[in-house]
């Protein structure tokens, strides 16, 4: 898929990232597949997915669903996890992604090869990036090591950049102020519709929602929180 494209497809509108982690009762692929399926009923333009559940969630929901998937593979929970190194990038693009998501900040990866070795390897294999970044620095390198979609999704999540409970709309303003042909997604703790809103005010291509639709054990708590339960953190 050309990068104009997918651009189009993703123009305005909600992406859906459909993950579980290791423990949650929803950690099979046939299960992430049927959630995809859901979401596309709902309105998702595409679907984000892998993560721990890796190729075999890609290839599921690549299969099940019409619209195209944004797909990673993580590998641990601290450094660079996400699609971290070049072969993980091409399983993931051999699976059916038509946009492999990796880590796009400047830390160092672990097969040693810098961000623009695995945006090259799948530009030449007839795929897409998406750069996870954290900062504002990171995705102008990432724009410039030819990214085509920086997505805010690692804000929150290194050392480096800041804690909070919601989403960073000030990163998605930053973005798409010093990058302004560049398509910005963004992503990371968006909880509700108005914050979705504001993040397409704020110059935002789309917007990746994931917790929020995806984990109804995250959802049943927000609930049960007027009980006096504490919310517990995403598992995915
Ligand atoms: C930091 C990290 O590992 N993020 C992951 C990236 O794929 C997922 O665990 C998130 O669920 C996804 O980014 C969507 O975000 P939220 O679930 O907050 O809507």
């Amino acid at each position: 898929m050309k990068i104009n494209q997918f651009a189009e497809v993703i123009r305005g509108g909600l992406i859906v990232s459909c993950q579980a982690g290791p423990d949650h009762p929803l950690r099979d692929s046939p299960t992430i597949a049927r959630m995809a399926r859901a979401v596309v009923r709902g309105g998702a333009t595409a679907v984000r997915c892998g993560g721990v559940g890796g190729i075999a969630d890609v290839r599921a929901v690549a299969d099940a669903v019409p619209v195209p998937v944004i797909g990673l593979t993580k590998q641990g929970t601290t450094g660079v996890f996400i699609t971290p190194t070049v072969d993980d990038a091409l399983r993931v693009l051999a699976a059916g992604a038509a946009v492999v998501a990796t880590d796009g900040t400047t830390r160092p990866r672990p097969d040693g090869a810098p961000l623009s070795r695995t945006i090259d390897v799948v530009h030449t294999a007839g795929g897409l990036v998406m750069a996870d970044v954290s900062t504002l620095a990171e995705g102008v390198a990432a724009a410039e090591a030819g990214a085509d979609l920086i997505a805010t999704t690692l804000s929150g999540y290194t050392p480096h950049s800041p804690a909070s409970a919601g989403p960073d709309l000030a990163l998605v303003a930053a973005l798409t102020a010093a990058l302004p042909s560049a398509l910005i997604v963004a992503e990371g703790r968006y909880h509700h519709p108005e914050q979705v809103r504001a993040a397409l005010d704020a110059g935002a291509t789309a917007v990746v929602v994931g917790t929020a639709i995806t984990d109804p054990a995250w959802i049943t708590s927000t609930f049960a929180v007027s009980r006096g339960r504490a919310v517990p953190p995403s598992a995915s």
